[in-house]
């Protein structure tokens, strides 16, 4: 708004900011209220220094690979549901054309409700659930609380006013959803392949134990924060990829040919879709890097020098509190990187091709130490 950024375009630049020196980047410069004020704000994304790397370390044993593993059958669950929902869609109207936007959204909200809260909200049969209405709330702020969030950027003193960015009923809503579930969970002992048990069971371990200066109490507010960013980092993120791979699959009929001829060939030879036979369609991964490529769900990286830095080989020296933004969205349509950047081409991710292209300019999940926490290799 009114401070200047400074946009770093050079991968031979941002590479120092992002990676290697990025203990004088550690914040994203964003998200002003406090969360004491807002609990739904104490969340990972906007996190800063200290508190943001121990809440980062205690968090990502919760992304590997083995967790997402035992989550696939429930993600399988609601991909078969959304199958059926288009097969009794078509069926009943004959219409062959889907607003597929909705689709997709409605289907990620099943995936992230059920991976992340473990309840089946089965939006894809309802879409009016309470839950997708919040989902909406937050995706589509009222002209007040967009105000809210604005003000907050323009004038730093207003986080001594009690303004909260988020509608009240997203905290509300959010924090009764958590609540509930893990008292009933432990009350029950029930136990669930999903993001909340992990939590919760960090939350257990910590009982009757002093914690390490170095730790961070899991308290019900830190996980109900941390619930709402998995839900609407992984919600929004994810359906707007699908989307638009859809959208470029059926603008290049040959490539969707191509992707449908490996998956129906993958599932004849191996049967059963699994989390690993997924791994194994490599015409698949190059499709969804392409969308990413084209349609990144950030447009830019943020961050802020929280130390003096000079910026090497230039002689630039960067002020504590300066603000920096790398353009993701210009990289991934340079095309010094991606000759003929319009033009959606799954080729650009073989192997040869990656490597030929200069480090650091494919980020559709940032890169370093703050990069996004839901990308699992
Ligand atoms: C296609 C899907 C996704 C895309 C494209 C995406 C993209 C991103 C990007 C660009 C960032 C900022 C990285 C940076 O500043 O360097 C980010 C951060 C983050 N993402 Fe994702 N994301 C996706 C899925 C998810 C999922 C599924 C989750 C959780 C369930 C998630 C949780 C987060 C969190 C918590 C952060 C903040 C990390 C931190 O500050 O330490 N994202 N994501």
């Amino acid at each position: 708004m009114m401070t200047p950024k400074l946009m770093v375009t050079d991968p031979e630049l941002y590479k120092y900011i992002l990676i290697k020196d990025f203990d004088h980047f550690v914040d994203r410069g964003m998200g002003e209220l406090d969360a004491k004020r807002d609990p739904i704000a104490g969340h990972l994304f906007l996190s800063k220094g200290e508190y943001w790397k121990r809440l980062r370390n205690k968090l990502s044993p919760t992304f590997t690979s083995g967790k997402i593993k035992y989550m696939f059958p429930l993600i399988k669950k609601c991909s078969d549901q959304l199958i059926t929902t288009i097969r009794k869609q078509i069926g009943e109207s004959k219409q062959m054309s889907l607003e597929v936007k909705d689709y997709c959204a409605r289907y990620t909200t099943d995936v992230i409700g059920t991976t992340a809260f473990g309840i089946e909200i089965n939006s894809l049969e309802n879409p009016d659930s309470e839950f997708r209405q919040v989902s909406l709330l937050v995706m589509k702020p009222s002209v007040l609380q967009m105000l809210k969030a604005v003000l907050s950027e323009l004038i730093p003193l207003i986080k001594y006013l009690n303004l909260k960015i988020f509608d009240p009923r997203i905290s509300q809503f959010f924090s009764n959803l958590v609540k509930t579930n893990l008292s009933y969970r432990e009350k029950n002992n029930i136990k669930r392949d999903d993001f909340l048990n992990i939590m919760m069971q960090l939350q257990i371990a910590q009982r009757g134990k002093t914690l390490s200066p170095d730790d961070v109490e899991m308290t019900d507010d830190v996980i109900t924060a941390q619930s709402f960013v998995f839900f609407f980092g992984g919600y929004e993120t994810s359906s707007s990829v699908l989307t638009f791979c859809l959208y470029e699959l059926a603008r290049n009929p040959d490539i969707q040919s191509t992707l449908r001829q490996e998956i129906m060939a993958t599932k004849k030879e191996e049967g059963e879709l699994t989390y690993e036979i997924c791994h194994k369609m490599s015409y698949l991964d190059k499709v969804t890097k392409e969308a990413l490529r084209m349609y990144p769900s950030l447009p830019q990286l943020d961050r802020i020098s929280v130390k003096k830095y000079k910026l090497p080989n230039t002689d630039l020296t960067l002020d504590v509190g300066t603000k920096i933004s790398i353009p993701t969205f210009a990289i991934h349509y340079d095309p010094e990187y991606y000759p003929d950047p319009e033009k959606f081409d799954p080729e650009r991710f073989s192997p040869e091709n990656i490597e030929s292209r200069p480090h650091y300019t494919y980020l559709p999940f940032g890169d370093g130490p703050r990069n996004c926490i839901g990308k699992i290799l």
